[in-house]
């Protein structure tokens, strides 16, 4: 069903209990997007798009997904200098999109902030990607500690530079909660539910366990898209959300 609804809209934080899912669209085409899409029907209501549907034309899916009243997550991971990131959020900022990552570095995150003024586009800063453990910083340079510690001190950046909300493990959700204050929001990708394969995934919980630990929304890609019925995977999913947000 096609909606009025307009662009410049504020989003509120998840107040309808639907929009905790956010279900990863990590598909090559844009046909095959609509496909599963439709598929998923009432189940899907919020949608993040990434590097392999935005590069395949999955910019224009935003508006499409906006004017049938979905929510859009633009997953762009924006990391680059100061002026570049600011004005390239300007721009993304038209697109009807809900949420936008960028790497939560200080410097990306101050102009993200500045980039988005005047737009209802929330920023979001990826603290330390949740296909990393302990070992993989090590490897990419950082001295030895724990990923918790390196997501504790960006999400108290992030806080510090008024980020809209922060993307970090579930397993450090309760943690950062105590960093960040309530209105900043954490959202959690690296679930998988129970007998689901991690895949590349270091960092995970299932849904509930995602919601006890007070992550706002969780993120899900392949337990849902890969699924043979994506629309009943997404159900379950969000049962099993709704059930644990009541507890
Ligand atoms: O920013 C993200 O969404 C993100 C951050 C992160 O630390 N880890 C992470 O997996 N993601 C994204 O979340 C989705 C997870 O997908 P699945 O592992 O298939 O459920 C992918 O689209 C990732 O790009």
């Amino acid at each position: 069903m096609r909606s009025a609804m307009s662009l410049s809209v504020d989003h509120p934080p998840a107040k309808d209990i639907r929009h905790k899912l956010i279900i990863g669209l990590d598909i090559p085409s844009v046909e095959e997007a609509r496909s599963v899409i439709r598929r998923i029907g009432d189940a899907g209501a919020f949608y993040k798009i990434g590097y392999q549907l935005a590069y395949a034309g999955g910019f224009d899916l935003v508006r499409e997904l906006v004017d049938d009243g979905k929510k859009v997550f633009l997953d762009l991971k924006l990391h680059d200098i100061g002026n570049t990131v600011e004005e390239g959020v300007r721009s993304i900022s038209r697109l009807g999109a809900t949420f936008l990552t960028v790497h939560a570095y200080p410097q990306t995150m101050r102009a993200a902030v500045a980039g988005k003024a005047g737009s209802s586009l929330k920023i979001l800063a990826v603290t330390v990607l949740t296909s990393y453990d302990d070992q993989d910083l090590i490897e990419a340079g950082y001295a030895a500690g724990s990923t918790a510690d390196l997501v504790a001190k960006r999400a108290g950046q992030a806080r510090e530079i008024g980020i809209d909300g922060i993307v970090c493990a579930a397993p450090e959700a309760r943690r950062m909660r105590g960093i960040l204050g309530r209105e900043q929001l954490i959202v959690t990708p690296g679930i998988r539910p129970s007998g689901s394969p991690a895949g590349d995934q270091k960092r995970i919980l299932t849904p509930a366990d995602a919601i006890h630990a007070g992550a706002d929304h969780l993120v899900v890609g392949r337990p849902i898209i890969g699924a043979t019925d994506p629309r009943a995977a997404a159900q379950a999913i969000m049962d099993e959300i709704s059930a644990a947000s009541e507890a």
